[in-house]
């Protein structure tokens, strides 16, 4: 017999949350404040893009175990636990998250709750917050109404969501009382009985799980992305080398990519509150070289642009620039902080006449920056362009012609700024290659890539 639930936020999260919660088999209202998305999802047509997502979303609908609201008080009387998704973006000044969502969400919720309550917290939060949420909780709550703060962080990565929330690596419950690991033992006993493993702890803990995780992944992707820079002035080849890490166990191959950096709604913006957090308690010289890690992502974009006019001849005023990909990475819609869409801006900005087609992704990046050109397809990207960029590895863009869209460009010039397209089937089809920070920015670098082209 599934628990009542309620959820609040119905992003990229939390409808992924409520959806899966449902799938785990109990019965969910689901709540947000944007009553335009409210309405798509309570209708089971999902707002945005995630794979297998929108299969769930009108399954559970349909079948009445998933609903949507606007109404905070259908949440307090459908539930006695919540899951709170509401968005923490990065503050204005550039640090800090802001978290105003989630105190404006708890203390919407708790004055209409009639019963005692478990709050869990699934946003990525400062640490404290867990605990300044408890007491806000103690001054609102009705009298006799006890609120229990807890915080769950989430894990999963957009485009794979439903299969990491539904098969995660770990589970991690920081909380405050028995009962509260009982209750949430009981909701996630379907993962817990596939062994997922769990790490029981407290919410400050469990709060700074979350944050040391992203910037261990940008630590490692920024690793990468430095030895790109050192391969290419050493003439080494980044993609080997990377490779030849990754074998050793300790290290892996995942997050070892090198190319355009890291972006999206999450690791730029964790890796530095998690650099505030630790200044918040006098602990910033511990993570001082975060600072690095991030300026060494912020050059893989400027060294795209860079290498972006060094192949238009030192300007690209007036030149075609066809842009393949503007998502902050493949198979989501999803443009935050998106490495592809900031040097197609920036190339923008320098004169060139951009066209980007994102197999996903186009409405949403002409809502961030609408004066680029959105194209339906790849052949339109590329009619006329002087130079094409790959900076968005969709599976689609691999598998591309390039005899046949040689022949619609004005000159067969591409950067893959992803180092995953296949350079010798470019070359033989006459195109000038280069990859960011890989082989062949005008280096020697080894056999195969000196071999003649058949
Ligand atoms: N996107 C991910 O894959 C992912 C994964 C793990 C953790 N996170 C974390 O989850 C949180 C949400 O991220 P997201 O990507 O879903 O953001 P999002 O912007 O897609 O969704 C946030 C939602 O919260 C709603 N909201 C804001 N204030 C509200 C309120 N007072 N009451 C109800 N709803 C409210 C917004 O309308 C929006 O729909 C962030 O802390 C993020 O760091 C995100
Ligand atoms: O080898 C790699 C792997 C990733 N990336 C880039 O890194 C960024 C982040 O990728 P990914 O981690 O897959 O995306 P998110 O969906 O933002 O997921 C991260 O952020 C989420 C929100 O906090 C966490 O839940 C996830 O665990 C964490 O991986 C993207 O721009 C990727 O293009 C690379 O450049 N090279």
């Amino acid at each position: 017999m599934g628990a009542r639930l309620g959820v609040i936020g119905a992003g990229y999260l939390g409808a992924t949350q409520a959806a899966c919660l449902a799938e785990l088999g109990h019965d969910v209202v689901a709540a947000d404040v944007d009553a335009a998305k409210v309405k798509a999802l309570d209708a089971g047509v999902l707002p945005f893009f995630e794979p297998r997502l929108a299969d769930l979303l009108y399954r559970h609908t349909s079948s009445g175990r998933l609903r949507f609201t606007t109404d905070l008080a259908e949440l307090a009387d459908h539930a006695d636990v919540h899951f709170v998704c509401v968005g923490t973006p990065q503050r204005p000044d550039g640090a800090a998250a802001d978290t105003s969502h989630v105190f404006s969400a708890v203390a919407d919720l708790v004055p209409r709750l009639t019963r005692a309550t478990l709050v869990v917290g699934k946003s990525t939060v400062p640490v404290g917050t867990a605990a300044q949420l408890g007491e806000l909780c103690d001054r609102l709550a009705p009298p006799g109404v006890a609120v229990e703060v807890a915080w769950s962080p989430e894990f999963t990565r957009e485009g794979h969501a439903v299969d990491d929330t539904l098969t995660p690596d770990r589970l991690v419950f920081g909380l405050t009382s028995t009962a509260a690991e009982r209750t949430l033992r009981g909701i996630y006993r379907g993962l817990l009985d596939a062994d997922v493993p769990v790490v029981v702890t407290d919410p400050a803990t469990s709060e700074l799980v979350k944050l040391a995780a992203n910037a261990f992944l940008a630590t490692k992707l920024s690793f990468a992305n430095a030895l790109a820079e050192l391969c290419e002035a050493a003439g080494g080849d980044v993609l080997a080398l990377t490779k030849a890490l990754g074998y050793d166990l300790r290290i892996g191959h995942r997050y070892l990519a090198p190319g355009l950096g890291f972006g999206g709604g999450c690791l730029p913006k964790d890796l530095r509150a998690l650099t505030a957090s630790a200044a918040d308690v006098g602990a910033e010289e511990a993570f001082a070289f975060l600072d690095h890690v991030d300026r060494i992502n912020t050059r893989r974009r400027q060294r795209t642009v860079a290498l972006a006019l060094e192949e238009c001849r030192g300007s690209v005023l007036a030149r075609r620039v066809a842009v393949l990909g503007a998502a902050f990475k493949p198979d989501t819609d999803d443009v935050r902080d998106s490495p592809a869409l900031d040097v197609a801006a920036r190339l923008h900005l320098q004169g060139a006449d951009v066209a980007v087609y994102d197999p996903r992704a186009n409405v949403t990046a002409a809502r961030v920056v609408p004066a680029l050109t959105y194209v339906d397809d790849v052949e339109a990207a590329v009619d006329g362009a002087h130079l094409v960029l790959h900076l968005t590895e969709w599976t689609e863009f691999a598998s591309l012609d390039p005899h046949r869209l040689h022949a619609l460009v004005a000159e067969p010039r591409i950067l893959d700024a992803r180092n995953t397209l296949d350079a010798e089937r470019w070359r033989r089809a006459g195109w000038s290659f280069r990859s960011l920070g890989a082989r062949n920015n005008g280096h020697r670098v080894g056999p195969d890539v000196l071999a003649p082209a058949p």
